[in-house]
């Protein structure tokens, strides 16, 4: 029984771990029952079941997901840092994280732990529809948290949205308004878009698009310059500066994303953008955007440096629990939001 792990709702059982015509009870987290055995299938049993349970074959193993239509988290792109730090986050709002993750198509390993707690099976490409189908069949609320690579993001968007999961998009890099389309497209989809998920530079980028919104043109003439510096494994530019790049336009300034400065040198990082040492390679995001008027006798400047990937994870959870509620609100007059919107709501917690 070793190999045997359960969580609330799940029997998540290696064929051949369970002795035949043996059975073991193990209690989730909430104090759910899991009985497993060994059998033609792996059998369980939860409180919280409703109709018969859904039986699934993930990579030679047989699989039994109860049903239940309670909000549960998917986290995508384990073990990458950033989706690791967003199932650490499920797990501390005591959220039911899904025990599967889409993963990318070099990751080696087969699972993941988070925390040591909770063990993730990591679902390759070629897998991720039937999978996500019966994740979907078997937990009708579920949503879907994406932090995987710029080059998947439209992909899995397109997924999600076939599969009818709602999600909210933390990967950069994609075509965002192909997914809002998408979303806006298909009846019973919402999600949440955003390159940001840190409730300070939301507000902030906020602040910008609003300033802009009133005083169009008011930094007409001057020059702008934006330098982020983040850990070598970033494979886009920033979608964050990219995104107050806009705001700055509208304001009058001449300036193409093409433009912004990015570092990813680790020495460069630490010397010329004073990244903490321990930030450097682990994560870090430091934005700085510099505004000259046109004789160089007045300067702004305007930054934010974040260590670390706690707070997007945060934001993010908040970013799920703001869909779960305009799901549920039977009001479908937006669908699409993204972070100012939950911002907004009131929904972002810390
Ligand atoms: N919105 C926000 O607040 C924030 C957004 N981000 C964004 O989140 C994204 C992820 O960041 P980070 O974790 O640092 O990135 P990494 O590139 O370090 O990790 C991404 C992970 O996703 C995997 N992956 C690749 N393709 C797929 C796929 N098709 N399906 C599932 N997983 C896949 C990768 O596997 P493999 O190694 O095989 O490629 C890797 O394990 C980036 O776009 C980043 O800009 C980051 C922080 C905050
Ligand atoms: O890749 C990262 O790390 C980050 N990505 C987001 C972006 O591209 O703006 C947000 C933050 O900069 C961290």
């Amino acid at each position: 029984m070793s190999q045997a792990r359960s969580a609330d709702w799940m029997a998540f059982v290696p064929l051949g771990a369970v002795g035949e015509g043996s059975s073991a009870r193990i209690r989730g987290r909430s104090g759910a029952t899991l009985v497993v055995s060994r059998g033609p299938c792996v059998r369980a049993s939860s409180r919280r079941r409703c109709g018969v349970p859904l039986r699934m074959q993930v990579d030679g193993m047989e699989v039994q997901i109860e049903r239940s239509d309670e909000l549960c988290v998917m986290v995508n792109g384990v073990p990458g840092p950033m989706a690791t730090e967003v199932a650490r986050a499920v797990l501390r709002r005591k959220l039911p994280l899904v025990p599967f993750a889409l993963t990318g198509p070099s990751v080696a390993q087969h699972e993941a732990s988070i925390d040591g707690s909770s063990e993730v099976k990591l679902v390759k490409p070629d897998a991720a529809r039937s999978v996500l189908k019966q994740i979907k069949a078997a937990r009708p609320n579920v949503v879907c948290v994406d932090y995987t690579h710029p080059s998947s993001a439209n992909a899995n968007a397109s997924l999600y949205a076939e599969c009818g999961v709602c999600y909210v998009m933390g990967t950069t890099g994609g075509d965002a308004d192909a997914m809002r389309r998408e979303v806006a497209d298909k009846a019973g989809m919402f999600a949440v878009v955003a390159p940001n998920m840190a409730k300070q530079i939301v507000a902030f980028q906020a602040a910008m698009k609003i300033m802009a919104e009133q005083f169009p043109g008011a930094f007409e003439g001057y020059t702008l310059t934006v330098v982020e510096s983040h850990q070598s494994t970033k494979a886009d530019t920033s979608g964050t500066a990219k995104a107050v790049v806009a705001s700055f336009k509208q304001l009058g300034l001449d300036f193409d994303v093409d433009q912004i400065e990015k570092v990813r040198d680790p020495e460069q990082s630490i010397s010329r953008m004073r990244v903490p040492a321990d930030a450097v390679s682990s994560g870090h995001a430091f934005h700085t955007y510099h505004l000259s008027s046109p004789d160089g006798s007045v300067h702004f400047e305007f930054q934010h440096n974040v260590a670390g990937r706690r707070v997007y994870a945060e934001g993010t959870v908040d970013a799920v629990q703001f869909l779960d509620r305009q799901r549920g609100s039977g009001s479908a007059s937006q669908t699409v939001f993204d972070m100012i919107d939950v911002l907004r709501s009131g929904s972002m917690k810390s």
